[in-house]
């Protein structure tokens, strides 16, 4: 299925045809889609869609089989993942990607002083332990993170890790975030809060963000627009009222999906 794009005005993240097998599998074929700097975008989609992949040839992670990945205007489809970083696209890091051992404190300064030295060393740690201070407790701060900062990262709750996630992606600046599922294994409660708090930062950071989730109440809550994958291919990008309008949306949903899931 062709994809035209749909922005309007200054995407910070244009993709072009972007297309990723494995083998015989096509994970995504031909998927065109454009974010615009201040936007709040969710890739929704059953299981097996295609999105994970897709954040992944965003933000580098995976090489691409066809197609482009523009960001602010320059062509980054062949650039590697830390070349994607220094410009300004950012991915929040998984539970496993924290320094356990170390405090809440020491992950998120360990990660600003990193993005201004522009390489990890494990020197790092010994090094004058206030350099970015400043910036690592004001991150902590917007994420509700100050009560845990003498924390280690381990004995963090599943919430707080994912949240500690985002704080070390934010200390690099990112101009978008990638956030892959951020509210998986959340409660309720949990889920709402992190909800209203990915707009916050939006809202307050004047960031871009692009979010995978499966929480329908969280993507028809916070998005500006939708972008649906369907069995690697783009079925839609709209705004809420638009995706829960749409035909094709509710059926390619309901084959993949429950209906109680949905909540369309
Ligand atoms: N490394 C890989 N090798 C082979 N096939 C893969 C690989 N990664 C993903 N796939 C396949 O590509 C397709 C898309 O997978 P992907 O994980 O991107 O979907 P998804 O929409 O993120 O699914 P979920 O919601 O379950 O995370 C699936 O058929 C998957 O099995």
């Amino acid at each position: 299925m062709s994809t035209p794009p749909q922005s309007d005005a200054e995407p910070i993240l244009e993709t072009r045809g972007l297309t990723k097998k494995f083998g015989e599998i096509i994970a995504n074929d031909d998927i065109s889609i454009d974010v615009r700097n201040d936007e709040l975008r969710s890739i929704i989609g059953p299981n097996g869609a295609g999105k994970t992949t897709f954040f992944n040839q965003i933000a580098g992670v995976l090489p691409s089989t066809e197609g482009t990945v523009h960001f602010k205007g320059r062509d980054v489809t062949d650039e590697p993942i830390e070349e994607r970083a220094q410009l300004g696209l950012g991915r929040a890091y998984q539970s496993n990607e924290l320094f356990f051992e170390q405090t809440v404190f020491e992950n998120v300064r360990v990660a600003a002083q990193t993005a201004e030295i522009g390489e990890f060393s494990f020197d790092v740690f010994s090094r004058a332990r206030n350099f970015k201070a400043d910036r690592a407790e004001e991150l902590l701060e917007r994420l509700y993170l100050s009560d845990e900062r003498n924390t280690e990262a381990r004995n963090l709750s599943h919430g707080d890790q994912r949240r500690l996630g985002i704080a070390i992606a934010l200390a690099t600046e990112p101009d978008l975030l990638l956030l892959d599922e951020p509210t998986s294994g959340m409660g309720p409660e949990a889920t709402e809060e992190t909800a209203s708090l990915i707009k916050e930062l939006r809202d307050e950071l004047d960031i871009a963000i692009v979010l995978i989730e499966h929480d329908m109440s969280v993507v028809m809550g916070i998005s500006d627009r939708i972008t649906v994958l369907y069995d690697g291919s783009h079925v839609a990008t709209g705004d809420p009222e638009t995706i829960r309008a749409n035909e094709e949306v509710q059926e390619a949903y309901l084959g993949g999906m429950k209906e109680e899931e949905l909540e369309l």
